[in-house]
């Protein structure tokens, strides 16, 4: 690393502000389709015109706006990513990112503590912070789960737990590719009308259904042929998912097969990068997550009785994989 990198890197939280106050004001929905001057927008959204002048000009310097004879308007890409009219919006994801900045700015104190810093997203968000993380799990997860039910095979198989499910976007996206199959997306209580509302949406809602439960204390049901668990474990410590994967592989019946994706590390868990800083990210929200190694993964698998234990050869952003093993 060079010395402008590493000031360019302290100071880069300045350009992720910009964004998320962008996305908060929502200043983009407006100007996806016409330009405005900052006095049209800042009556339009009830802002400081001064501060909106600011704003603006950032986000014309960081390409996210375009402004031509004191007029600003969306660029194709943000009105196509941060207009809240678009199908392809990403806000959800991006106010979830900024509801985290305040425990990452705590970041010390949860190392020296050993202890998270701000609420737990799964179960302690306030109403808005869980909307935003249960549609941001959407957003992220429309952009792979086609490409992933499309490169897993699941012929012959009827029935699939789409466990920790979330708003059920790879429930949704295995059932469109798989007519045969049917799909229980189970998750914490407060899930439930984000999932069925998603559901229903894809016009889903006769082969999937929601089952409300904590997969910590409550049944998970029997007799799935395939168990779907994305992004669940790092939220928990070690022997909370050795038992998670245990209860997974108890549930399906033999032959079934479950699929585990998760953000992986290295076994010397100093690459990728992703994984590294989500670590972090679950040491400043939960009491004892953190991102787990491939090795520590097949020996949960292993543990749990599954044969053919395999890391997937489906290439995913930001070091994610996908476990399959056996029962
Ligand atoms: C990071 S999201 C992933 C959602 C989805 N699986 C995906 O990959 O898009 C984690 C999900 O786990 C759920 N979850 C966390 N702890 C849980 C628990 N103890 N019991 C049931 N669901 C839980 C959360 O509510 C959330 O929907």
């Amino acid at each position: 690393m060079t010395l402008p990198e590493l000031l360019q890197l302290s100071g880069s939280y300045w350009s992720t502000c910009t964004l998320h106050a962008g996305v908060k004001l929502d200043v983009f929905t407006p100007l996806a389709d016409r330009s405005l001057t900052v006095s049209q927008l800042a009556r339009l959204i009830a802002a400081d015109e001064r501060g909106l002048d600011m704003l603006l000009n950032a986000l014309t310097a960081m390409d996210l706006l375009s402004k031509e004879e004191g007029t600003f308007r969306a660029t194709p890409f943000s009105a196509e990513y941060l207009s809240t009219t678009s199908d392809t919006y990403m806000g959800h994801i991006i106010m979830h990112h900024h509801h985290l900045v305040v425990g990452w700015s705590r970041l010390d104190e949860a190392v020296k503590n050993g202890a998270p810093v701000r609420r737990r997203s799964s179960h302690e968000a306030r109403a808005a912070e869980r909307e935003s993380f249960l549609l941001g799990m959407f957003d992220l997860a429309s952009l792979l789960a086609p490409k992933v039910a499309a490169q897993i095979e699941l012929n012959g198989r009827r029935r699939m737990l789409d466990l920790a499910g979330g708003p059920g976007t790879y429930a949704i996206h295995f059932c469109k590719r798989n007519p045969d199959l049917t799909a229980v997306i189970f998750d914490l209580p407060t899930t439930r009308p984000f999932a069925e509302q998603t559901v229903d949406r894809f016009g889903l809602s006769g082969r999937i259904a929601f089952r409300a439960g904590d997969i910590t204390t409550d049944d998970i049901g029997t007799g799935y042929d395939v168990i779907w668990v994305s992004h669940l474990l790092h939220s928990e410590g070690p022997a909370a998912c050795a038992a998670i994967v245990a209860k997974a592989a108890a549930a399906l019946n033999d032959g079934g097969l479950l699929l585990i994706q998760e953000f992986i590390l290295n076994d010397n868990r100093v690459a990728p990068l992703h994984p590294a800083l989500f670590s972090l990210n679950m040491l400043v929200g939960t009491p004892a997550g953190k991102a787990y190694a491939q090795g520590e993964l097949q020996e949960m698998m292993k543990a749990a009785g599954l044969r053919g234990i395999r890391r997937l050869e489906i290439d995913l952003p930001n070091g994610a994989g996908i476990m399959a093993g056996t029962r």
